[in-house]
């Protein structure tokens, strides 16, 4: 099943675990609509003509939900029923930290081991360097600011595009470090408007520069930032909200292949025993973490990225 924001990434996983399953002699079922799906038992055999589908597939063919009931028991209680009426026994969730807290909760009600493979553009997952969809959406927001660079150098204007995120600045600061941004606003990091305006000054006094400036969600600074660049400027400045559209897109080879991974790796847990673990990719490594280390965590962005943003930041 897949949970939380769709990720690129999360098809391929699916179609890997279900395959792996398969080869170690498991029946594979496949829960649509995420949590909400399993406490209403929209669950089927997987299909080949589903998984066939689902290498270049961007989004989930499974679908996904957030989930108010899944936090009360007794809808819990129903979902368990409808495992129990199709006698399945593991379960295997795609999604972020949300999503491996309620099959921990699951587990704890009713002793449903699981496994948790890391699917969030967010990439804010404490004991994995990787979480399926980022880098699909890198691409996708570098496309963005590489288009609207055109606009901003033709008109000389500058521009504010904030990134999604939720609280963590890691897409921000890769968009930013790959785009050649002039200005970076992350809450991992504090800004300084006034070196900010100082640094900027002969590219504006020139009068044919521009600006380029990149802000996470997560600070909802980026209208403040556009007032203030707009004021101390005087440049023509606009702000574009990517929303919605880094999140979908046919994943990337890499998501495809760490898909492929994840999604082997979580099903080949289950069968050893190796219960309520979560996939992670950590220091070029594949590896499996407890949930404690994961979802009672919180994640950091590594220092040699943040060192690399620092001067977009004053
Ligand atoms: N402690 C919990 N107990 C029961 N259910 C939970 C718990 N925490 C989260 N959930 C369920 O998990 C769902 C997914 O969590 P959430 O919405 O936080 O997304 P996520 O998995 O963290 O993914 P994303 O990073 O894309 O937002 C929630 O909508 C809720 O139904
Ligand atoms: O699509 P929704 O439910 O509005 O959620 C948006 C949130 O989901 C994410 O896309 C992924 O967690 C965040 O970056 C963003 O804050």
């Amino acid at each position: 099943m897949t949970s939380g924001g769709d990720a690129a990434g999360m098809n391929p996983a699916v179609k890997a675990a279900v395959e792996r399953a398969r080869q170690l002699g498991m029946k594979p079922f496949v829960i649509y609509d995420g949590l909400e799906g399993l406490i209403d038992g929209k669950i089927k055999a997987a299909t080949r003509d589903l998984t066939c589908e689902m290498s270049h597939r961007g989004g989930t063919l499974l679908r996904s939900s957030r989930s108010k009931r899944f936090f009360e028991y007794s809808y819990r209680e129903q979902a368990y029923k409808h495992l129990k009426d199709n006698n399945i026994e593991h379960l295997v969730i795609a999604g972020g930290d949300g999503s491996f807290r309620a099959l921990n909760d699951f587990f704890n009600d009713f002793q449903v081991p699981f496994a948790g493979i890391p699917a969030t553009i967010d990439n804010d997952i404490a004991g994995t360097d990787y979480c399926l969809g980022v880098d699909t959406a890198q691409n996708i927001i570098l496309n963005c600011i590489d288009t609207i660079r055109d606009t901003a150098q033709s008109h000389h204007r500058a521009f504010v595009i904030e990134t999604m995120g939720r609280d963590c600045g890691y897409l921000a600061m890769t968009a930013a470090i790959c785009s050649g941004a002039d200005i970076l606003v992350v809450p991992e990091l504090p800004y300084d408007l006034e070196s900010i305006k100082k640094r900027l000054q002969p590219q504006i006094e020139e009068g044919v520069g521009y600006v380029i400036a990149i802000v996470a969600e997560g600070t909802k600074k980026a209208q403040e930032l556009t007032d203030w660049l707009s004021t101390n400027t005087g440049m023509d400045t606009r702000l574009t909200v990517l929303g919605h559209m880094q999140r979908g897109g046919a994943p990337s080879a890499r998501d495809r292949l760490m898909g492929a991974r994840f999604g082997t790796r979580a099903v080949e847990a289950l069968h050893s025993g190796n219960i309520n673990r979560i996939m992670v990719y950590h220091d070029g490594h594949h590896g499996e973490c407890a949930l404690d280390q994961v979802a009672g965590q919180k994640y950091h962005v590594s220092q040699s990225i943040i060192k690399l943003c620092e001067d977009m930041t004053r």
